[in-house]
């Protein structure tokens, strides 16, 4: 079987520390070249931008994206209207309508295509959606708070129109829990709290519920310090479901259960391995719908300045 030669567009910090070491540890893939503005990737061919890659490099079957999601709607574009395979790192654009055009594109051009909510395939989030599916839920609490000076430091594209702030990470709490619950979720209050020399918050408090009348909290901090904070509690009738770390570790009833031992990007990308074998694709809008809306509602609270 011929590997899937791959090509990676934005050799910046995940695709350094996660794709690049996924890539090269599943045989089926082969990472044949990359296009970036910042230092090259070593080992394969580097270009400039992705229309030269596509132009002068070597065939790619499909391509990665691991840009700011400003400006990924056209190039992602750009490899669709060529025929390529696409993984598209969260959120999968700037904006919801970006999203739902490459939806319709990837219909249009009949290849597979990934939105990576990276979070859902953390090690405890199938044996979790297997526990709720028959238990009655009560409450959800979701604290989502890190340290964006360590998990994304010099990106000033975060804090551009855009560039999501906190909802950068914060998209990943709601790619768990939109992935756990039967029921679409909707924002009924927000609060962003933008610090005065930025254009997108650095925290945030949400009150969101469903068609069932499910209290849902969360509260997203990208100022946090370096103990991360990332766990989402859900009450139900028979008992408390407890995710830790990101979704690594999975409680009930305050006993930790045994969980996958696959890593989130090593599993992202042999879902996505998967979806080329079935000619499928895997686009769901559904957290991305969340933080517009919680931007649509949401009170503004300005706060300090914030510098890196
Ligand atoms: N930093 C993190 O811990 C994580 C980030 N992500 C997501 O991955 C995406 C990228 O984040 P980071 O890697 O942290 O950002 P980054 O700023 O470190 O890397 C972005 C890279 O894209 C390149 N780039 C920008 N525009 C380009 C273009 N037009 N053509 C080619 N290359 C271009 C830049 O040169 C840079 O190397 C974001 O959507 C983020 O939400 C996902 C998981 C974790
Ligand atoms: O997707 C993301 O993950 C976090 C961090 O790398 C792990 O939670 C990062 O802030 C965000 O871009």
């Amino acid at each position: 079987m011929q590997p899937i030669r791959l090509g990676l567009v934005g050799y910046g910090k995940i695709a350094q520390d996660q794709h690049v070491p996924a890539i090269l540890a599943n045989p089926a893939f082969q990472l044949v070249a990359v296009a970036t503005q910042g230092k090259p990737c070593a080992g394969v061919e580097n270009f400039q931008s992705l229309g030269e890659l596509l132009e002068n490099g070597p065939t790619v079957d499909a391509i990665a994206f691991c840009t700011p999601p400003q400006g990924r709607f056209a190039l992602v574009q750009q490899a669709l209207a060529v025929g390529k395979h696409v993984l598209v790192e969260k959120p999968p654009c700037a904006t919801l309508g970006e999203a739902m055009a490459l939806v319709d594109q990837v219909a249009e051009q009949g290849v597979s295509a990934l939105f990576a909510w990276h979070s859902r395939y953390a090690p405890g989030i199938a044996a979790a959606r297997e526990w709720l599916a028959s238990r009655t839920l009560q409450s959800v609490q979701i604290d989502w708070k890190e340290d964006v000076r360590k998990w994304h430091p010099g990106q000033a594209w975060i804090w551009q129109p855009g560039g999501l702030g906190v909802f950068d990470p914060g998209i990943n709490a709601l790619s768990i829990i939109t992935h756990l619950l039967a029921l679409p979720l909707f924002v009924e209050a927000a609060e962003l709290r933008v610090p005065s020399n930025c254009q997108s918050p650095i925290a945030a408090s949400i009150k969101m519920s469903d068609a069932r009348q499910l209290d849902v909290r969360a509260e997203f901090d990208f100022d946090h310090g370096h103990d991360e904070l990332w766990s989402i509690e859900i009450r139900c009738t028979e008992g408390v479901l407890r995710l830790d770390n990101g979704g690594a570790v999975l409680s009930i009833d305050g006993v930790r259960q045994s969980v996958s031992e696959e890593g989130e990007y090593a599993a992202v990308y042999r879902h996505f391995q998967q979806l080329i074998s079935d000619k499928a694709s895997d686009l769901d809008l559904q957290p991305l719908r969340l933080v517009a809306d919680s931007f649509f509602v949401g009170s503004r609270a300005l706060v300090e300045p914030f510098y890196d």
